[in-house]
């Protein structure tokens, strides 16, 4: 499998509390892998996916080299660093990049997985379907569809497939990335097209540092009231700020 590498060559794996979504403050054991469809301009991880050579934009303005940043690891070897990185009754999060580009792998993984860890989580920018092998083992999505505010193309940020999979799946939670209030008139969209039940929206701002995320934090809070709406912090960005496998 393809993951995202530290300076030290090991994969990206850390132990920490999940900062985002519904299991906020949870204590988990993070994996995060290379590799990624979308290129969103304030992506937080362009070193999934900004490789030297290419064209895509990105407000960092700095490309990274594949093997600098790509380890690759069996499901039988990262087995082995998952379970000595746990505690009892940790959960695992999957994240990357987008981690559903590696699903066959990710199969194996969390079957080998599966009884070491309380509950598995994906994040994922929900344009692929999951595989039953691996949706059998998963216990939450946290979905997090791209808007306009990433700079995606419309026909490669939303799948139609995809998205009607996890607007049916009662463990899937959309997390949107709200960068302006204008933001808020494309989630409504999202959620009448696809119907998507309320009580699954979460709203999260956009930002790599305490101070940024405290300029939405008022009105991002009067949006979540207004529209029955979840509101989700980045608790790990309150906390150690833009550091790395925190
Ligand atoms: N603590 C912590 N929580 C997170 N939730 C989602 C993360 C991600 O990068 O996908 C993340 C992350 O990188 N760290
Ligand atoms: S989908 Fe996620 S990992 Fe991919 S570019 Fe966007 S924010 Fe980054
Ligand atoms: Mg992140």
């Amino acid at each position: 499998m393809k993951l995202a590498r530290l300076p030290d060559g090991s994969p990206e794996v850390f132990r920490t509390l999940q900062g985002e979504g519904p299991s906020m403050g949870c204590p988990a054991v993070f994996l995060r892998l290379s590799l990624c469809n979308l290129h969103c301009v304030w992506c937080d991880t362009p070193f999934t996916w900004n490789w030297e050579g290419t064209p895509w934009p990105h407000l960092d303005k700095r490309k990274f080299s594949k093997s600098d940043y790509i380890v690759e690891q069996t499901p039988a070897e990262l087995t082995a660093t998952l379970e000595s990185a746990s505690r009892p009754g940790d959960r695992l999060v999957i994240t990357g990049g987008e981690p559903l580009l590696q699903q066959g792998e990710l199969s194996a993984l969390v079957t080998l997985l599966s009884p070491n860890f309380s509950a598995i989580e994906i994040e994922t920018n929900g344009t692929q379907l999951p595989i039953p092998a691996l949706d059998s083992h998963i216990a939450q999505y946290n979905v997090s569809p791209k808007l306009a505010n990433s700079q995606n193309a419309p026909e490669l940020r939303i799948q139609e497939k995809a998205m009607k999979f996890f607007a049916t799946c009662e463990r899937a939670f959309f997390k949107f990335v709200v960068v302006s209030q204008s933001d808020l008139k494309e989630v409504e969209e999202l959620q009448q097209r696809f119907e998507i039940p309320a009580s699954r929206i979460l709203l999260m701002p956009e930002g790599r540092s305490a101070e940024a995320l405290a300029k939405s934090r008022s009105w991002l809070a009067q949006e979540c009231l207004d529209h029955g709406y979840r509101l989700t912090d980045r608790l790990h960005v309150q906390l150690w700020g833009d550091e790395r496998a925190k």
